[in-house]
């Protein structure tokens, strides 16, 4: 990453199109790939929920992963950054296996993930939730020893996530109960813990969900501010105006599979991808190709 992610705003430059000229084919390869995954297959039980040949993420994207209901995008998340184990499959990051890591040892190599906050997490004050971040995503099992080691890192964290907080405007909630916050300030703050560990790549689990309208278009500044700040970011959402206005590329997921990969224009026009969403019950059809209702 080139540059301090810590900035407080994006930079007033104009942001290079990392995925101009990439044909939009299911697998295609990326001219620089951060992320490479190659035949991730995972089942429960009869059901195959993962069956990924090959997926590339291009270096400095934002990278959207959609489809419908059930079709894998959270096991692919799970699986990608050790929070599940594949049945079969390799991926690299940087170049380098992730295969058989546990979360936070994926985080520590710099590819973060963020989370909801959990219930303990919500009891926790806000910077008492960054600091624990900071020791990278590991299970609440393992709270007690880490904050026992919390001593020694401490000044650099504390500074760290001052400067977080304060770019995503929580400064003045610091002393406060996560579980306090509105939706869009969990979601603010979800994406600050992420950055604790100062990550090439951040992967967002829906990060619109439950925010009111009127924070939608901060927290998508956000994201996108942290592309114009040199990080990758790949994210799973069923919102298509959100979808359809942030992202670079977009990869799409039907049972299981890639069935579509393309920048917005070619997805809106993928008859494939709108199939996908028509044949899913419980998908409104319309919001599959981004059009006013
Ligand atoms: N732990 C599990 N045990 C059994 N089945 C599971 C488990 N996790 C996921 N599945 C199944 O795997 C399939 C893929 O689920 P997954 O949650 O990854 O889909 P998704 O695309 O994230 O869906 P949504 O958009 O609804 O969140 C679904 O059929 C789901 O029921």
């Amino acid at each position: 990453m080139s540059s301090d992610p810590t900035d407080a705003a994006a930079p007033d430059r104009p942001v290079p199109d990392r995925s101009a000229g990439i044909e939009p084919v299911p697998g295609v390869a990326k001219p620089d790939p951060i992320l490479r995954a190659d035949g991730i297959r995972r089942s429960f039980g009869g059901l195959t929920a993962v069956d990924v040949d090959h997926l590339e993420v291009q270096r400095g994207t934002i990278t959207a992963l959609i489809g419908p209901n059930g079709a894998g995008k959270s096991t692919l998340f799970n699986l990608l950054t050790g929070f599940d184990r594949v049945d079969s499959g390799q991926w690299t990051y940087e170049g380098r296996s992730l295969q058989g890591l546990a979360g936070h040892q994926v985080a520590r190599r710099g590819m973060v993930r963020t989370f909801q906050l959990t219930k303990a997490l919500t009891r926790m004050t806000v910077m008492d939730n960054m600091l624990l971040a900071a020791q990278g995503q590991v299970g609440e099992k393992m709270l007690g020893g880490l904050l026992r080691l919390w001593t020694t890192q401490e000044a650099a964290n504390r500074k760290r996530a001052i400067e977080l907080l304060e770019r995503f405007k929580l400064d003045t909630k610091r002393d406060e109960m996560a579980g306090s916050l509105s939706g869009g300030q969990r979601k603010l703050l979800e994406m600050a813990r992420a950055l604790m560990v100062q990550p090439g790549m951040v992967m967002l689990d829906e990060p619109m969900a439950g925010v009111n309208p009127a924070l939608v278009q901060s927290l998508l500044g956000h994201i996108t501010a942290l592309r114009d700040d040199g990080m990758t970011v790949l994210f799973v959402e069923h919102d298509m105006d959100v979808i359809m206005g942030i992202s670079d590329w977009i990869v799409v997921l039907a049972e299981g599979k890639i069935i579509a990969e393309g920048c917005p224009d070619d997805i809106r026009s993928n008859t494939q991808v709108i199939d996908a969403y028509l044949g899913a019950s419980h998908d409104d059809p319309a919001a599959a190709t981004g059009e006013d209702r």
